[in-house]
């Protein structure tokens, strides 16, 4: 060995024994000794000059021990529920669900249970209108919403402001009543007329039905209940919605106690009817609200939540007129507010607080947690009216999360599989399976011109054949609104058969004798099929859903099914070839008729 080899393994050494002051404590013994000795004599190698290898570098003994890391492994990945609770909103991770199949008796005597915290005058209205239970969603938001008889008669609750309310449960569920009735009650009460309520809806058909349901519901109550929708000239409206519009009144002057609208006009006239005010809202509901809150028109919501503040003109939103709203008035719920007893509040460290709570109704409830954060919901209390057997244990807040709404469980889906010969299809489910009474949704109004043009001619030829001729009419927004009107009214009259349309009736509209629903064109998202299906089966009644699903289509639609858990519930005709070739020739004929109109009107 050479000097300089003599000096590197010096160095060395000194290396090792660096590493082992690093790598072991001092204060124990080294953990090279405690190993060495554990070698047996035997197997300790003697060098030529006698001395033993268990010192030498070469010795795997003679380094010591690394501490041992626990190999890498690749985490557990978090469960989907854990994924999807992420960023939610606590409230409703806290929801109150709510069985389907609950009903509660409303009593008509006063010595019966009154659970339902309806007045006697309300009870026996109900009964005459054949209602004798509520239903699931109104057996939980009822004794929610109206306070116990000894709180009845305070309209707003300014030392304890109430708790805002999400609701999500079915199609044809009960929810319009579930707010109408508490409105009611609670309004009722009421001295002198104020805006308290305000019914905000997508259509002006839900409007106008809507406003049927409070005015059954007030009768005999004295309360006032208008609209706005534009259907009317905006002069019209504004006489039916204020007294005075001349001068400037403190606090406005309204003429109506509830008001139902659609947002667009809601906010003509916040912007542009003198002392029309929201400052006295009671109630502000947002029913279909995953459609509104998609609805960004004049950022609506926006506008009407900054009226809903008190000192909004601070904090006004761009575009509305300040000097237009009313000033809030001495007997204005703005200046209600929690008293802090026992430390009594001055004007200057009061506390303003709107006393409006907010109601919030969908069967296909958004739970994106920024679109109900722009709601600037208080204390939100969610209910969700779900089967149990449909959500159990973790899965129960996961099928929330995950947007997997119920369908009423009454109804039967059919899944009718074919291509190119749609019109085909949808004259045998008709003709020979008897489906009538029937909505038909196609993707536009132009599509429902044409199908409602194919479905009369093949009638003329068949008619020829059969003699029986139905009444299909379209139903689009191709109509004025007087039209679509009068044509409704005749569908409920069952003067109209088959009522073809496009999806400006999917939501909301009920119509109790709706015994089947056709997708002619299937929906591409499970929010529209769910509303779709839902104008049948309604309060617990049996009703069929059918979609026609072309070959190219099938495989998306089965998914969309499937990721909602409803593919199970849906069954595939398979259709007789022979039916359908019965009915071939008419076809031919229509669709050249068709054809030919088409031809010359281009
Ligand atoms: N307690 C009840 N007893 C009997 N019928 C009821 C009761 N509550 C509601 N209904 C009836 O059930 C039908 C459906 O109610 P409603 O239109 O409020 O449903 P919905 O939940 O709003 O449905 P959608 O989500 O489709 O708008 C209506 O005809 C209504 O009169």
């Amino acid at each position: 060995m050479s000097e300089d080899d003599t000096q590197s393994e010096e160095v060395n050494t000194k290396n090792v024994q660096q590493v082992q002051d690093v790598t072991s404590d001092s204060r124990k013994p080294s953990k090279r000794r405690k190993v060495a000795s554990t070698v047996p004599e035997e197997n300790v190698t003697t060098n030529n000059d006698g001395s033993d290898n268990a010192d030498s570098p070469l010795d795997p003994n003679h380094y010591p021990t690394l501490p041992i890391f626990p190999p890498p492994a690749i985490p557990n990945a978090p469960s989907k529920s854990t994924l999807a609770l992420q960023g939610l909103d606590k409230a409703l991770i806290d929801a109150e669900f709510i069985d389907p199949d609950v009903t509660r008796p409303i009593p008509l005597d006063e010595t019966g249970d009154n659970s339902t915290h309806l007045s006697e005058k309300m009870r026996r209205r109900l009964h005459g209108l054949g209602i004798t239970e509520l239903f699931a969603v109104q057996t939980a938001l009822l004794p929610f919403l109206i306070p116990s008889s000894d709180v009845q008669h305070q309209l707003y609750l300014s030392t304890r402001p109430p708790r805002d309310v999400c609701i999500s449960a079915p199609t044809g569920s009960g929810k319009t009543l579930a707010y109408a009735l508490p409105i009611v009650e609670i309004l009722s009460s009421r001295i002198l007329t104020q805006l308290r309520a305000l019914i905000i809806l997508p259509t002006r058909d839900l409007v106008a039905q809507v406003r049927e349901t409070f005015e059954v519901l007030g009768k005999g109550r004295g309360l006032k209940i208008g609209t706005a929708t534009g259907q009317h000239s905006f002069a019209h409206e504004q006489s039916q919605l204020v007294n005075d519009q001349t001068s400037s009144l403190l606090g406005g002057s309204s003429k109506v106690d509830i008001l139902i609208c659609t947002p667009g006009r809601l906010i003509d006239h916040m912007n542009g009817t003198p002392n029309f005010t929201l400052q006295h809202l009671r109630f502000l509901v947002i029913d279909e609200a995953d459609r509104l809150l998609a609805q960004s028109f004049q950022d609506w919501l926006a506008q009407v939540l900054t009226a809903l503040r008190p000192h909004r003109t601070q904090n006004c939103v761009p575009g509305t007129r300040v000097d237009s709203i009313p000033h809030p008035d001495t007997v204005s719920p703005y200046l209600l507010h929690r008293l802090p007893f026992p430390h009594y509040s001055t004007f200057l460290t009061e506390v303003h607080e709107s006393s409006c709570q907010k109601l919030l109704f969908s069967a296909t409830l958004t739970r994106d947690p920024g679109k109900i954060a722009s709601l600037e919901l208080r204390e939100p209390k969610y209910f969700i009216v779900q089967k149990s057997s449909e959500s159990d244990g973790q899965d129960h807040i996961l099928s929330v999360v995950m947007e997997k709404f119920s369908i009423p469980s009454t109804l039967k889906h059919m899944l009718v599989c074919e291509s190119s010969q749609k019109p085909l299809m949808f004259f045998h489910l008709v003709f020979h399976l008897n489906v009538t009474d029937a909505l038909v949704f196609t993707k536009s109004s132009e599509s429902t011109a044409r199908l409602v043009r194919l479905f009369d001619f093949f009638q003329k030829w068949r008619a020829v054949e059969s003699g029986k001729s139905l009444v299909v009419q379209a139903y689009s927004s191709d109509l004025s609104v007087g039209e679509r009107k009068v044509i409704l009214e005749r569908f409920k009259a069952q003067e109209i058969n088959i009522l073809i349309c496009s999806d400006l009736i999917s939501r909301g509209i009920d119509i109790s004798h709706v015994s089947h629903v056709v997708s002619y064109d299937v929906p591409v998202d499970m929010r529209k099929y769910v509303h779709r299906v839902g104008r049948t089966a309604r309060a617990g009644r049996s009703g069929d859903a059918w979609a026609l699903v072309e070959e190219q289509e099938a495989r998306y639609f089965k998914n969309m099914l499937r990721d909602a858990d409803h593919l199970n519930k849906v069954g595939r005709l398979r259709v007789n070839e022979g039916d359908i070739e019965k009915l071939a020739p008419g076809y031919e004929v229509a669709i050249k008729q068709l054809r030919d109109v088409y031809t010359h009107s281009s």
